[in-house]
């Protein structure tokens, strides 16, 4: 029986890390003539690969948009001429327009890339609609959390990270290469029911700060406190000497140097107890080590401990 797992994830010039495919190699679909898939298509063929852009009317789309190498025409041709995958550059509302390029899609791989419009949590994601919408195809979700702008600048400020999933293994093994293709450290995030948070992440402002924030927060309220107690109220009470006006300033000025004294220590001194207390404790090394990267918390903590 044929399977899926016989056929080359991409083309088979494409496994080496840091090799280019050569200009015959696979030909990758972009649905849609708009921002993200001028910059995306930029990008491709920078990384090397071939490029058909499907327009629901490629005569109206200005050419310089692209770089002369990629090929605009019809959706249905798009369709057709990938080799596998396509991006689905197109608002999901437009989604069921495309449902006349159902035959085209079929076997295919249709890259998902839109973001939620709102962090209301729909019933489905939109990668899961498109899912629905075209069964016969399979659909990967990512990439969404590039912006056009980061897709053209390229991997200069580090490595930048994609979420990627799909209910389909295969698919999304030859998506999460094609990402480290093209210069980005895609993250296997499972199925496609992981779609959801995927599609919200560009949404979230700061994810993972609202402790941190809290916790120095109180800390400025304890301190705050403490000063308030020591050099305002119990003169006050204890003498009659009247330090109120120095609440708004001085006070400030002395729980600040407190509160950052703290916040530091939190940051760093997990770090250094746990590695203090593991190198006199003849343990399994790997063990020992992950723990001190647990509670690092941060590269110059553990590095400083080192
Ligand atoms: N712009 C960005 O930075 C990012 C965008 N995305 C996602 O990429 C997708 C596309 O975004 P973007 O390129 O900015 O959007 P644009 O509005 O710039 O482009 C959308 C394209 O969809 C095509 N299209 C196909 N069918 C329809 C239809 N029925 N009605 C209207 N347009 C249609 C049009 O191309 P044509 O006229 O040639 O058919 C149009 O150019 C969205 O899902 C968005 O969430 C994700 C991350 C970043
Ligand atoms: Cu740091």
């Amino acid at each position: 029986m044929h399977s899926a797992m016989d056929e080359p994830l991409l083309a088979a010039e494409v496994s080496e890390p840091g090799s280019r495919p050569d200009p015959g190699g696979p030909v990758i679909g972009i649905i849609g003539s708009g921002d993200f898939s001028r910059s995306l298509a930029a990008r491709l063929v920078a990384s090397g690969f071939r490029v058909v852009v499907g327009s629901r009317a490629p005569g109206r789309v200005a050419s310089a948009a692209f770089p002369a190498r990629v090929e605009l025409c019809s959706q249905g041709e798009a369709a057709q001429r990938a080799d596998r995958l396509l991006f689905v550059a197109v608002y999901p509302e437009h989604y069921h327009s495309l449902l006349g390029l159902s035959q085209q899609l079929q076997g295919k791989v249709l890259v998902d890339v839109s973001n939620a419009s709102s962090l209301s949590r729909p019933e489905q994601s939109n990668a899961e609609r498109l899912a629905q919408l075209f069964p016969q195809s399979s659909v990967v979700k990512g990439f969404n959390v590039l912006s056009a702008w980061a897709l053209q600048a390229g991997a200069h400020d580090g490595n930048r990270q994609v979420p990627i999933c799909s209910d389909e293994a295969d698919s999304k093994a030859a998506v999460l290469q094609l990402a480290r293709r093209l210069g980005f450290s895609p993250v296997d995030v499972g199925g496609l029911c992981a779609a959801r948070d995927v599609e919200e992440a560009p949404l979230v402002l700061f994810p993972s700060w609202g402790r941190p924030v809290l916790l120095t927060f109180l800390l400025f309220l304890f301190f705050y406190g403490y000063n308030f107690l020591r050099h305002i109220l119990l003169p006050f009470l204890d003498q009659g000497e009247n330090n109120f006006y120095q609440l708004p300033l001085v006070t400030v000025n002395e729980t600040l140097p407190a509160v950052a004294i703290v916040t530091l220590a939190l940051v760093y001194l997990p770090a250094q107890v746990w590695w203090r207390l593991s190198s006199s404790w003849p343990g399994e090394p790997n063990i020992r080590d992950s723990l001190v990267g647990w509670t690092a918390g941060c590269a110059v903590g553990s590095s400083w401990a080192y």
